[in-house]
Order: C-alpha cells, then sequence, then structure tokens
C-alpha cells in the first residue's frame, strides 16, 4: 500500500497546478499523482496551435517533478473508499491519502458508428499521430466547428493539407461567436482554402483501401487521407459518482474546492461544477487558465490556505493570424453590443443580461485588456458605448 498525504487523481493540466498550489502551503507533505496518459502533465494548447507553428515538443512539459512529486503514470484510479481513504487503481495497486483531488477532465465525446479511424483530438498522442499523417497535400475531413475544429484546421491548412471542415452550425465558432463575427470567420477560413461544410452532418464514416470515406447527411461523400474530429467533452465524473459524491453535469464542489461538504476530498478543472458569485451562477468549464488557477488554488486548499475561487473565466483562440481574447460568460445565445474599430479585425463584443449588464466579453485582436474587462462584469452596471470604446482603446 503506498501513502500519500495528498493523492491527486490525474494527470493534466489542473493537476499539475494542485500540485504546484499545494507546494505554495505546504513544503513537506508527500505528494502522489495517478495519471491514465504516460506523459507526465503537460500544456494542451500548443497540441492545436504553438507546435504547429515552429514551438518545440519538449517546449510544453508543465515541469510536475519540481514539486516533488511520486509519478504513477498509465494508470487509473477504479474506486475510491472514502470512509476509508482509500483508492485503487487498475493494477491492483491501493493508496492510502489524508487529503484526496479529483481532477479527472473529460474524454472526448466519441461517435462509436464511425470506427477506429477517426481522432478524436485531445491528447499529446493524438498530436502525434496527427502529425505523422500531416505531410503537404494530404487530404483532411475535419468535424466540429468548435475549438478543437477551428484551431486544428488552420493549423493543418497552414502546413499545406487540404482541409475541409464539417459541422451542423451555420458558421464557425457558432456557440461563442455572435452571427456576424461567426460569418467572418468562416469567410475567412474559405478565402484561406478551407472547404466549410457549415450545417452539414455526418451520416457514416468508412475506411477502405488506404482511402476514409465520409458520408454526409445530404449524400455527398469526401475523401480523406485521415479524420479529425473535435465534438465536445464529457466529463469524467464517474468514480465520483460510484462513491456517492454529488455530481450535476460536473462534480459539485463549493468554493473551496470542496465536495460534498467533506473536508479531505476536493476537485478541480475541466470536471468541477463550481460556484461563480460575480455571475451569480454555478458552471464548469474546459480551458487551460481555469486548470492553472482553479487547480492552483483548490490544491493550496488541500494543504490548509482556505482561500475562496471568485476567478471569471478566461479563454483565448488563434485562428490563422486572427485572434481574441475572452473572458466571462461568452455565449452567442445572450444579447450582444459590439464595437468595431476594425471589422472583423479589431474590436470587442459585450454578451449581456437582460437588464443590459455584461456576463461576458470577448476581445478580438485586441489583448492585455481582459483585467478591464474582468472589472466591467464585477461592476454589473449597464453598460454603454463609451466604455466598449475604452475597451478597444
Ligand atoms: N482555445 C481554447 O480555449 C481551446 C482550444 C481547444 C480545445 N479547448 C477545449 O477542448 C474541448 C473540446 O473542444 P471541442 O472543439 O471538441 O468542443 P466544442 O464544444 O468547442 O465544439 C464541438 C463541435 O462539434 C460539433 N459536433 C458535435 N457533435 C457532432 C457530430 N455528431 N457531427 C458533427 N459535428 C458535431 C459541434 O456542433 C461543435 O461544432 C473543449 O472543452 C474546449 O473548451 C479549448
Amino acid at each position: 500500500m503506498l501513502s500519500y498525504r495528498y493523492l491527486i487523481v490525474g494527470g493534466g493540466m489542473t493537476a499539475d497546478a494542485a500540485c504546484k498550489g499545494i507546494r505554495e502551503c505546504d513544503a513537506e507533505g508527500t505528494i502522489g499523482l495517478v495519471g491514465a496518459e504516460s506523459h507526465p502533465p503537460y500544456k494542451r494548447p500548443p497540441l492545436t496551435k504553438g507546435l504547429w507553428a515552429g514551438a518545440e515538443e519538449n517546449s510544453i512539459w508543465r515541469g510536475t517533478e519540481e514539486a516533488r512529486v511520486d509519478l504513477r503514470l498509465g494508470r487509473r484510479i477504479v474506486a475510491l473508499d472514502l470512509e476509508k481513504r482509500r483508492a485503487v487503481d487498475d493494477r491492483g495497486d491501493e493508496y492510502a491519502y489524508e487529503r484526496l483531488l479529483l481532477a479527472t477532465g473529460g474524454r472526448p465525446r466519441t461517435v462509436p458508428d464511425w470506427g477506429d479511424d477517426v481522432v478524436y483530438f485531445r491528447t499529446l498522442d493524438d498530436y502525434r499521430d496527427v502529425r505523422a499523417r500531416a505531410r503537404a497535400g494530404a487530404r483532411f475531413v475535419v468535424i466540429g466547428g468548435g475549438f478543437i475544429g477551428s484551431e486544428i484546421a488552420a493549423s493543418l491548412t497552414s502546413s499545406g493539407c487540404a482541409v475541409t471542415m464539417v459541422f451542423p452550425e451555420p458558421g464557425i465558432g457558432w456557440r461563442v461567436f455572435a452571427a456576424e463575427l461567426a460569418a467572418f470567420v468562416t469567410d475567412d477560413y474559405r478565402s484561406r482554402g478551407v472547404e466549410v461544410l457549415a450545417g452539414a452532418s455526418v451520416d457514416g464514416v468508412e475506411r477502405e483501401g488506404g482511402v476514409t470515406r465520409v458520408r454526409l447527411g445530404e449524400g455527398r461523400v469526401l475523401e480523406a487521407d485521415a479524420v479529425v474530429a473535435g465534438l465536445g467533452i464529457e466529463p469524467n465524473v464517474e468514480l465520483a459518482t460510484a462513491a456517492g459524491l454529488p455530481v450535476d453535469g460536473g462534480i459539485v464542489v463549493d468554493e473551496y474546492g470542496r465536495v460534498g461538504g467533506r473536508e479531505e476530498i476536493f476537485a478541480a478543472g475541466d470536471v468541477a461544477r463550481f460556484p461563480v458569485p460575480a455571475l451569480g451562477e454555478s458552471t464548469r468549464v474546459e480551458h487551460e487558465d481555469h486548470a492553472n488557477t482553479h487547480g492552483r488554488r483548490v490544491g493550496a486548499n488541500m494543504a490548509g490556505a482556505e482561500q475562496t475561487y471568485d476567478h471569471l473565466p478566461f479563454f483565448y483562440s488563434d485562428l490563422f493570424d486572427l485572434g481574441y481574447e475572452a473572458v466571462g460568460a461568452v455565449d452567442s445565445r445572450s444579447a450582444t453590443l459590439a464595437r468595431w474599430t476594425e471589422p472583423g479585425k479589431k474590436g470587442v463584443v459585450a454578451y449581456l443580461d437582460g437588464a443590459g449588464r455584461p456576463r461576458g466579453f470577448l476581445l478580438w485582436g485586441i489583448f492585455g485588456r481582459v483585467d478591464a474587462a474582468r472589472e466591467l462584469i464585477r461592476v454589473g452596471e449597464p453598460i454603454e458605448e463609451d466604455a466598449l470604446a475604452a475597451l478597444v482603446g
């Protein structure tokens, strides 16, 4: 039996951040980390962006070892005994803990009928697999028009591949962008040679003689050397559910990251449903900044910091040479107010509640203004055009 003061279940960015948060408050307590991937924690954003733009693969490592962590990789925790404070992994090894963190993240949503030939993109191994097939001229079908689909389609196209995107919404990034911006981005992709089949559905995927055929709903068949999909993620809540912990589309945590009112059990990152006081709701967030900030804060709380988490979610993306930063609740179904200095190139979109107060901002082609946007959300006053003008600068 292995015994740790802190046991971390999961080996992603949140797990790494938690180890560092623990070390801010406890230099000595033993930390064990059990992660299903065979790699130590690494940064995921470069897998769809930076590594394709020339960054070295060894720049992605997070240096978790520096926090003196016993890394138990290529293993999954399969059961918890909350009363005895024990966990067991898929090789039958047992772990005793004093504090437990569930940082189990999520897994890509899949369509089993599509067979084994689709790469549901999430991990370093997925990146290596796709990269090895991304010769100039290779034909890729990218299914999904969200974060993964839009970023990997841009990176593959920039690497000389012929890319067709297929997704059901009317435009790229539809869930996040307001309609005009989605239309602008979709046109921009087309002008760079990406075939964008918006409003399309996939009926089936078949592999024959080294070629993959993607059958679309309207009868067209796309031939590809490889198919990459980003259909969203499913949070890995099964371990928590089986242990009887509260789950509501994510493991429910309080403002300290504690689960079910228990002193010794915490959850953080993609898998956690956490309260956002500034928005008056609880949510689950699947972005790097959240993994870093929530992981670190909850890690510190495991080691006794007792600090509440009230950070407004932040994310960013790069789409060819366009880029943006976003903060708060950014959902294209909200009413919006926009101000553009260069349409499609530089501007700000505010996402409003029913009273005209901002709940989120998208800063398009504008960088370093996120804290100012955050402050406008916290103040919670109806937003005026001049405030938007001040953000655009
Ligand atoms: N820049 C960033 O912050 C960033 C970048 C990459 C990934 N991520 C995170 O990674 C995760 C996964 O991203 P994602 O792009 O997979 O999710 P997403 O939710 O952003 O996009 C999913 C896309 O798949 C489409 N889709 C779903 N089912 C489909 C089907 N059967 N056929 C065709 N299309 C279908 C959806 O309509 C949508 O276009 C998310 O958690 C995301 O937040 C974030």
